[in-house]
């Protein structure tokens, strides 16, 4: 535990956040929350603080992120998939005469930008196919990420913000090029399915409307997911790819496992998700990407009305108390003294407490056991557990600049770049 600010702690004990984060605990969510906010005036499942509405909104929410009421759920992915293999194969691919290497973190993220908008629209926004930064999505929320965070730090300068009779104050969201235009599809694709003749669809969006999601909700919220959604899952994606490509050891593993199970018939092509959850290596690999490089590190700061004590230490009411997601994926007595180390081995063979120790610890990445919980985990789940083997099985991935891998700035999620690629083919049987 450490005092990081007037008013804030951070904490690195996994225990103590899971019962501080569980349900019937006397911690909420700080007004730190209030800054995730899209449209000021109007919360969405991010931003909500109040426990009762915040529970009511989810339960409109869960069976549309969860695939229940979604019919084609697992196809969606799977084109998005085929759209990125296709990609590189009609584009990045170098051969003994060619060489054409690609920022590979730029593609994840119109892998992810594209799956997440298909869930959301029933139609992607088409990143991939176009190659490039649609409607300048992703350079402003590059540009615009930082000053949300630290708005979200100054409680003082969010609520002059967030006030109605500031209004003017504030650049309109709406006008920015990129979110707005996000926003203007998410109201496009939202009005057709209120009004008068209602079109009726079994995708999220339906599922929500379903659920009795007001129109203005179902708007902010299809803005929500298309934010919570692609830079989480683009980073877990690069971020295991790049200690796969630098630990040789991992990857032969990892493609042996592979080969292996398409030659016995038990990867299809594409691989299913139930096929994929029963490859045990691949498993212990999007566990270990998970834990090395958490893709969500915003301090998630909770707070109670009452005295408290944690870990040992009285924190007196009203105290922001965050968590520090790197300590408590890096830490010795959880995972071993080579904690530091990409391992995937460590998931195998140890007693069933560790076992669930350290799977509890890592699904804290997406806040699992919590209230708060990753309302898109299992999207985010069968996007991991296609993609790796999809690309995997068809291509080899050699860093350009091992000395010099990407460029990684953390922002709450993180922005990434310049993950120099060379990119070719290799038979499955090799
Ligand atoms: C590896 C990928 C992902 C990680 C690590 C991740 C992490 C998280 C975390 C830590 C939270 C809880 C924040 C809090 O309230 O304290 C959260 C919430 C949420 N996530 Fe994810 N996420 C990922 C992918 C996704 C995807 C793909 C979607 C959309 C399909 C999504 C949608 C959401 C939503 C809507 C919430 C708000 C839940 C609520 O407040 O009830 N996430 N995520």
């Amino acid at each position: 535990m450490a005092r990081i600010g007037p008013n804030w702690v951070i904490c690195g004990d996994g225990a103590e956040l899971r019962r501080m984060w569980g349900v019937r605990s006397a911690w909420q969510r700080a007004p730190w929350y209030r800054g995730l906010r899209i449209n000021p005036y109007k919360d969405n499942a991010f931003s909500t603080l109040d426990d009762q509405v915040h529970e009511k909104l989810r339960a409109k929410l869960a069976p549309g992120y969860g695939g229940k009421d979604v019919d084609n759920l697992h196809q969606l992915i799977d084109e998005q998939v085929a759209s990125f293999v296709s990609l590189i194969e009609r584009k990045y691919l170098s051969t003994k005469t060619e060489f054409k290497p690609v920022d590979l973190a730029r593609k994840v993220q119109y892998f992810t930008l594209d799956v997440i908008s298909s869930l959301a629209f029933g139609k992607e926004f088409g990143f991939l196919a176009a190659d490039k930064d649609m409607f300048g999505y992703i350079k402003t929320t590059e540009s615009t990420l930082t000053t949300l965070l630290v708005v979200a730090l100054v409680p003082w300068l969010l609520s002059i913000l967030q006030s109605p009779r500031l209004k003017w104050l504030i650049p309109d969201a709406r006008k920015m090029v990129g979110i707005g235009t996000v926003m203007d599809l998410a109201e496009a694709a939202v009005a057709e399915r209120y009004g008068d003749k209602p079109v009726v669809k079994r995708d999220m969006l339906g599922s929500f409307v379903a659920h009795g999601l007001s129109k203005e909700e179902a708007e902010g919220e299809t803005v929500v997911q298309i934010i919570a959604g692609s830079d989480t899952s683009a980073t877990a994606i690069r971020s295991t790819l790049l200690f796969v490509m630098t630990s040789p050891l991992v990857y032969g593993r990892l493609q042996a496992e592979i080969d292996a199970g398409i030659r016995d018939g038990r990867i299809s092509a594409p691989i299913t998700d139930a096929e994929a959850r029963n490859l045990p290596y691949l498993q212990a690999v999007i566990r270990e990407g998970l834990r090395m490089w958490p893709p969500a590190t915003a301090v998630l700061p909770k707070i109670s009305d009452k005295d408290q004590v944690v870990c040992g230490v009285r924190i007196p009411a009203g105290t922001n108390v965050a968590w520090s997601t790197w300590s408590i994926m890096r830490n010795k007595e959880t995972f071993g003294d080579d904690a530091d180390l990409f391992r995937p081995e460590r998931w195998f063979d140890i007693p069933a407490d560790r076992q669930r120790l350290m799977e509890q610890t890592v699904m804290m990445e997406f806040a699992s056991g919590s209230r708060w919980e990753c309302l898109g985990k299992t999207v985010a789940q069968i996007e991991l557990n296609k993609t790796f083997v999809e690309l995997l099985r068809r291509f080899d991935f050699t860093l350009l600049d091992p000395a010099n891998p990407w460029n990684s700035f953390n922002a709450a999620v993180f922005i990434q770049s310049d993950m120099n690629v060379v990119v070719t083919r290799r038979s499955p049987q090799q």
